[in-house]
């Protein structure tokens, strides 16, 4: 049986969110309409979940002694990360003294920091397929990694990065320099590592949302939402769509590669199955074949289109799943949605033709908050919900394409 207590009472719920962004603010939402005490940090302040949670804390979350600080202080009953950028360490340190609950897990959370840990589990230990790739220190060690088997084309991202920073294509000899100097630059970490891939010529990606979540007996099942198609520019998403459709065989391999990677990272610190949470599973396809990419121990970009397509979109999963509540993860309505981004570089911005972009049927704006605008800075999404995912695409791009945002005059 879970038992809530009362927010701001001595018997609250707790839950503190390591990274209040977009994805962070869903979630706490969803956590407060459950009457749970919610803490949102972030590395700056006004972060968009900060505006909504009970309590709102800042600090360099990549600092071991600052995050171990906060926790011992706030004592929440739960930690969740939203971001990779984390000391997850200190997360792992906390978790085995006993001292707090990390979502799913703080291994779970330390593998998929960092590209190295989650592509040598998935690839080396669990067997699952993945793009052919090889790990790197310096740009002699990129050029011998291509010449001998990762070949032309290949993808260079820095093994600390997300979000497609410091990631770009290579195409030839010509572009090798540039892409180790451009990872260099995007990288989490000054002069960190890299990982260069084989470029995988897919006919589409999918997100496969998988949330653990336990059944009325008190076990933990595995389920998945309707697989979501995306597309990405620069190794950032720009628009999804629920379901996406695939060709039964690969939907299967689909779902056998999310549960294998999801019940490996949902494994406690004895093995026992222990991580509760949704995952967002990265995966290409090809006909019936199914490549691994990433995952995610969290709620996922892409995952946004769920606050129109499904009854409990993928914060609400997040949210009951940790609770140890059941979950519903059935669609609701074929939907999309895109990105609407800063496009300007300035502090306070405003947003003309929201009431435009409202007018087309069956769709929905969510505007984040963030107190800063950059040009690529992913500032709102437009949502549609339609008869079909084409249709709604439309509507989404042309929603996503109504809303301008401009420096205030
Ligand atoms: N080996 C590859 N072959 C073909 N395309 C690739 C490959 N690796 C990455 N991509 C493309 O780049 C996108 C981003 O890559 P990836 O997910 O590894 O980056 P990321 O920075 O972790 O992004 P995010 O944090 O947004 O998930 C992929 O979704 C895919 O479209
Ligand atoms: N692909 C990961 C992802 O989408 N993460 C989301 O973006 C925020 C950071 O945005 P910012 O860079 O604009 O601060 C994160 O806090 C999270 O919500
Ligand atoms: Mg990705």
């Amino acid at each position: 049986m879970t038992t809530f207590g009362t927010p701001l009472s001595k018997n609250a719920t707790k839950v503190m969110l390591l990274g209040s962004g977009e994805l962070g603010k869903e979630v706490l939402i969803a956590l407060q309409r459950l009457g749970v005490e919610t803490i949102a940090v972030d590395r700056y302040d006004n972060a968009p979940g900060q505006q909504v949670a009970h309590h709102a804390r800042t600090i360099a979350m990549s600092d071991a002694a600052q995050l171990t600080a906060l926790i011992e202080a706030e004592k929440p009953d739960m930690v969740v990360p939203e971001i990779e950028a984390i000391a997850t360490p200190a997360l792992q340190t906390l978790e085995a003294a006993g001292s707090v609950r990390v979502v799913p897990t703080a291994r779970a959370t330390r593998l998929t920091m960092d590209r190295e840990g989650i592509r040598r589990l998935a690839a080396e230990t669990l067997g699952l397929p993945t793009s052919p790739y090889q790990f790197c220190d310096s740009l002699a060690e990129l050029q011998a990694a291509i010449d001998n088997g990762i070949g032309y084309p290949c993808v260079v991202k820095p093994v600390m990065s997300s979000s497609g920073k410091g990631q770009s294509k290579i195409d030839g000899h010509a572009d090798v320099e540039k892409a180790w100097n451009y990872a260099m630059e995007g990288g989490r970490v000054q002069g960190g590592r890299i990982i260069v891939e084989g470029f995988i010529d897919f006919d589409y990606e999918i997100t496969l949302l998988t949330v653990r979540a336990k059944n009325a007996a008190g076990q933990i099942e595995t389920h998945f939402c309707e697989p979501i198609g995306h597309v990405q520019v620069k190794g950032d998403y720009v628009e999804s769509w629920q379901p996406a459709r695939m060709a039964p065989a690969a939907l299967t391999l689909a779902q056998d590669i999310a549960r294998e990677i999801t019940t490996d990272l949902g494994r406690g610190l004895n093995g026992e199955p222990a991580g509760l949470g949704l995952f967002g599973v990265e995966l290409f396809v090809k006909g019936d074949q199914v490549w691994f990419s990433e995952v995610s121990p969290r709620p996922h970009d892409t995952g946004m289109v769920t606050m129109i397509t499904q009854w409990q979109n993928e914060f609400e999963l997040h949210a009951r799943a940790i609770l140890g509540l059941p979950v519903d993860t059935s669609l609701k309505t074929a939907g999309a949605s895109a990105v609407i981004y800063g496009g300007v570089e300035a502090q306070g911005i405003v947003f003309d033709g929201v009431d435009a972009a409202l007018q087309i049927p069956g769709t929905e704006v969510r505007l984040f908050g963030k107190p800063e605008s950059f040009e690529r800075r992913r500032m709102g999404v437009a949502l549609a919900r339609a008869a079909d995912t084409d249709a709604a695409r439309d509507n989404a791009k042309k929603a996503a394409a109504l809303v301008r945002p401009r420096v205030a005059a």
